[in-house]
């Protein structure tokens, strides 16, 4: 199998598309007609995937919607399907442990395309995925979140900031092994994403915010990609929960919000 963001760069190319449709069933916002099914996430992703599916560079299902028994069952339906349907899947589970730890974590790449991981615990606990030629491993970066600059932006001895020095070991890192690390980092901090592209022009950037969050759609694509065009614009509530405002159907209104997603980003790219 080709290197992940080698087939990502060829998916994006054939697609026209960056969008990472997220899918974060949240149970408490599921339309009634899923409720009923055997398994209502299950149920509710296969409908977004069969009507987003044409837009979706990748699907981004976050790990915690999914851990409870059923939830687990309903993550597996979803890769198979998404996959099926010729998307890569990006299983957003932020992990990275001790080594011993981390070798089990990283087997959930026999299963997905690609993961989030959190480089706060060093190489090491990032090696068992940094080793996976064919995987696409995401660092935490300059995070979306309100709190992303408590510990991210803290200033090193030298002057850096601690999410600049994260690009660096990334890019390190990823030309050192497999060519194969990104960054995330978040659409609500436009300057930070713009500073940390110029930084490493070379990694993939997965862009979380924009959306439900309200980051800044221009910035995201315009730096999200890489050289090779391999990069990522994510929107989950934007997209799959589109219907509680409109009358169309639940999936319908997801594929509408994807593709005016898709078309707002290709303006800039
Ligand atoms: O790693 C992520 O994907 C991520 C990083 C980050 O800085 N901010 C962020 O929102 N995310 C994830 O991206 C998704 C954003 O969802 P929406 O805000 O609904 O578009 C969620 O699954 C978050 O966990």
């Amino acid at each position: 199998m080709t290197a992940f963001f080698d087939r990502l760069a060829d998916r994006i190319a054939e697609i026209d598309s960056i969008v990472s449709v997220g899918l974060d069933p949240d149970p408490d916002r599921l339309p009634d007609e899923v409720r009923d099914a055997d398994l209502p996430r299950w149920e509710f992703n296969r409908r977004i995937i069969d009507a987003t599916a044409d837009h979706a560079a990748v699907f981004k299902p976050n790990a915690a919607f999914y851990e409870d028994a059923d939830g687990w069952r309903a993550l597996e339906k979803t890769v198979e399907h998404a996959r099926a349907a010729g998307v890569p899947v990006l299983l957003d589970a932020k992990r990275a442990d001790i080594g011993n730890t981390s070798r089990q974590y990283a087997t959930v790449l026999d299963s997905v395309d690609a993961i989030t991981l959190n480089p706060f615990l060093g190489r090491d606990a990032l090696a068992p995925f940094l080793d996976r030629e064919t995987a696409g491993c995401f660092l935490l970066c300059r995070t979306s979140n309100p709190g992303g600059a408590d510990v991210q932006e803290l200033e090193l001895a030298d002057g850096d900031l601690v999410y600049e020095r994260v690009a660096d070991l990334a890019s390190e890192w990823s030309a050192e092994g497999n060519r194969n690390v990104g960054l995330v980092v978040g659409a609500t901090t436009p300057d930070e994403l713009r500073s940390v592209r110029e930084r490493v022009p070379d990694l993939p950037f997965l862009v979380p915010g924009v959306g439900a969050q309200g980051g800044d759609v221009e910035a995201a694509a315009t730096h999200a990609t890489a050289a090779n065009g391999a990069g990522l614009v994510n929107s989950t509530r934007g997209i799959i929960f589109a219907g509680e405002d409109s009358e169309a159907a639940f999936d319908e209104a997801a594929e509408a919000a994807a593709r005016d997603l898709k078309e707002r980003l290709n303006q800039y790219r």
